[in-house]
């Protein structure tokens, strides 16, 4: 059974809060899904885990310290997990403070390690998407945003049942889900 790691970090709560979604997204599928803050996550979730979300606060446009942090001092393994699949969600004080930016600085590291990285096309609401990641001013509190962060987690598990579990049925439910 794929398995999938939701790893935030969250100073006051926005982020986590997305994190729930994320999960309750990909529990919709048959996965094995897995919760963590970077304060109690490991080495051992990653070599764990088959997908990835990875969701910091915007700090000054970038993800946090503490998640750059955590990738960094488990740089021992660059090279050896190639092929996991990422995502990025990430909550800013405001629209327009760099949420999108945020969650590409979490993409590009996670390509760095050889990840397998996504967007997604689909619209959870008028004029509102996650083209690079769920995003939210905030926590998620209007429809369309708690829907990003679960399609994002929707959509992980359906690529990780793709690609690890080796299951095309799933392939038929990426369009217009
Ligand atoms: C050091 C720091 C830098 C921040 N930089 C930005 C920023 O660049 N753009 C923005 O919109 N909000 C910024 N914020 C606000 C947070 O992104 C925002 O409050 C977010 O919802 C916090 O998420 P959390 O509750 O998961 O920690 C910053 C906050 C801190 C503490």
């Amino acid at each position: 059974m794929g398995k999938i790691l939701v790893l935030y970090d969250s100073e006051t709560g926005h982020t986590a809060k997305m994190a729930e979604y994320v999960a309750k997204g990909a529990k919709k599928f048959p996965v094995e899904v897995r919760v963590k803050s970077v304060d109690e996550a490991s080495k051992e979730d990653i070599l764990w885990c088959d997908g990835v979300a990875v969701g910091s606060p915007t700090h000054l446009g970038v993800m946090s310290w503490k998640m750059k942090k955590f990738w960094d001092d488990i740089v021992d393994l660059w090279g050896t997990i190639d092929g996991k699949i990422g995502c990025a969600f990430s909550s800013s004080g405001g629209w327009g403070g760099g949420n999108e930016v945020a969650c590409m600085s979490i993409l590009t590291m996670l390509m760095n390690y050889g990840f397998l990285v996504f967007g997604v096309t689909d619209y959870t609401g008028e004029k509102f998407t996650l083209h690079y990641g769920a995003v939210s001013a905030g926590e998620p509190r209007k429809d369309e945003e708690i829907k990003a962060c679960e399609r994002l987690g929707e959509r992980l598990a359906q690529w990780v049942l793709i690609y690890v579990d080796g299951n095309k049925e799933y392939l038929k439910s990426l369009k217009g889900s």
